[in-house]
């Protein structure tokens, strides 16, 4: 903070924040003029906070996944969601003494008013899938903030191939839906979803008429790795190199992959690009050779949400940040010691860390140790830095060829103005006592002359 406060000036300050006081003040303005024109309430979703809404109706699809309705406080509200997104559901597993957070995608339409879909499935000891299976109508659920994924832009691509495995067909759903009732938008798109068994395909029915009600823009393949019927009707088997060969066959140009599953199947398939998958199909049926390497990943392949660990890093960032300032605001009113902004920063960053990794699934202890030593050094180092800066700021910087000259590993010496004073007079005294000698030398000589004239002088015959 010290920094910017040094390097940009003060009016420059005053009109930045007075522009974004402004901004906000314009943007909030439009915003609400735009729902009081339309009469529409604000969306349930707006902004970053905390939103509790009650279960509806809950209802069984199979042996392990739900579909939960939750209601919103307005009837005619929207989620104010955007594809695609997911939501972060606080939930209280029994037994924790801390909430577990963890990312749902609504799978109903993000535009309809009034309610709200998710579906879940329920992971063997799930913390938080288990709790949400145990809700009952009537309960309710708070939310935190929305979480963004991938940004669709309509158009964008002529071709998206998307890769679902499991419950990964909840945002990979979301996207089909949004893409397909957008009359704008003439994105083709192939769905090639991988499951356990034929009860796991979730959601079937939707895609199925979605299949029929767009024959020239969407089409699936189902794989079932382990089917329980005897003759499935399904293509069996997990989703690999061979299927994605013989579906990806059109040109690359312009195609996405989108990938949503368990980490396994994400990070099998991350490798595999649409370029390599047509490249090699391609050459298959050339050569009906094997073509030899390995896929390398390209930016065609993308996972719809961010890889958790980013997600989890942003959550923690967040958390300390907004603790250490609290605590220096209302605890030290923003006077704090440069030593005391290190323990700050160790007590916010143990604190903020552990608590968001046990959140996310982590260990609290672990968490809470390594933040607190990345918050102590950031934090001094930081303090380091900035008292350099102060003590270089006070003193006027030397010329690059003088810096180098006063380094300790460069052979050469730099010269105060004293020093070479001194080493001047070094030589004026040395020069001086030279003359002297000299003049002692020739004060000698002229004495011999001297006395040999005056001895040549009275016997001539000694010459
Ligand atoms: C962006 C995003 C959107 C999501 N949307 C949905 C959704 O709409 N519906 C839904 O049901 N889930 C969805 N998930 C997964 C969900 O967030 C949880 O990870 C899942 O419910 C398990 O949480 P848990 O607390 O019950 O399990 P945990 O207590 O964390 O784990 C219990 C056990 O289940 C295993 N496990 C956990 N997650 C998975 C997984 N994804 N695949 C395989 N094994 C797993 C663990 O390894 C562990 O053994 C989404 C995930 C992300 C990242």
């Amino acid at each position: 903070m010290t920094i910017i406060q040094r390097t940009i000036p003060k009016a420059i300050k005053v009109a930045g924040v007075a522009g974004f006081a402004g901004l906000g003040i314009y943007c909030t303005k439009q915003f609400s003029t735009a729902f009081a024109e339309s009469n529409e309430p604000k969306p349930v979703f707006s902004g970053l906070g905390f939103t509790t809404l009650r279960l509806q109706s809950t209802k069984t699809v199979n042996h392990n996944t739900k579909r939960l309705v939750f209601e919103y406080p307005n009837e005619s509200a929207r989620s104010g969601l955007t594809l695609t997104s997911a939501l972060l559901a606080i939930t209280h597993p029994e037994g924790s003494w801390l909430p577990t957070i963890r990312p749902y995608t609504p799978i109903s339409d993000l535009d309809e008013p009034g309610r709200i879909e998710l579906m879940v499935k329920q992971y063997p000891d799930g913390k938080a899938s288990g709790y949400l299976h145990s809700l009952k109508p009537g309960d309710s659920l708070r939310f935190a903030t929305s979480l963004k994924g991938y940004q669709w832009k309509q158009n964008e691509f002529s071709h998206a191939y998307l890769l679902a495995g499991g419950a990964g067909i909840t945002p990979i759903y979301q996207l089909i839906k949004g893409i397909l009732k957008n009359p704008q938008d003439r994105t083709k798109l192939t769905l090639v979803f991988g499951v356990n068994s034929e009860e796991d395909l979730l959601l079937k029915e939707e895609l199925d008429r979605y299949a029929t009600e767009f024959p020239e823009r969407f089409n699936y393949i189902y794989t079932v790795s382990r089917p329980k019927e005897e003759n499935s009707s399904y293509r069996t088997g997990y989703i690999d190199e061979e299927l994605l060969r013989s579906t990806f066959r059109e040109s690359t140009q312009n195609t996405k992959v989108f990938i949503c599953g368990p980490p396994a199947m994400e990070d099998s398939l991350r490798y595999l690009t649409c370029e390599s998958l047509v490249y090699r199909y391609a050459s298959d049926l050339k050569s009906q050779t094997t073509v030899p390497g390995t896929a390398k990943m390209s930016g065609q392949t993308k996972s719809l949400y961010p890889e958790p660990n980013v997600l989890t890093s942003s959550l923690k960032v967040g958390a300390v940040t907004g603790l250490r300032s609290n605590i220096l605001k209302l605890h030290y009113e923003d006077k704090a010691t440069p030593k005391q902004r290190a323990y700050v920063s160790a007590l916010s960053g143990g604190v903020a860390g552990g608590a968001v990794t046990r959140l996310m699934g982590g260990r609290l202890v672990p968490g809470l140790v390594v933040f607190s030593l990345l918050g102590y050094v950031g934090q001094s180092s930081y303090n380091a830095i900035d008292t350099w800066q102060m003590e270089n700021a006070n003193t006027t910087s030397k010329p690059f060829l003088q810096r180098m000259a006063d380094s300790k590993w460069i052979p050469l010496k730099s010269l105060s103005d004293d020093d070479y004073r001194g080493i001047l007079n070094e030589k004026v005294l040395s020069i001086e006592a030279e003359i002297a000698l000299i003049d002692d030398k020739i004060g000698e000589l002229e004495k011999l002359k001297t006395s040999g004239l005056e001895s040549g002088n009275s016997d001539p015959a000694a010459k």
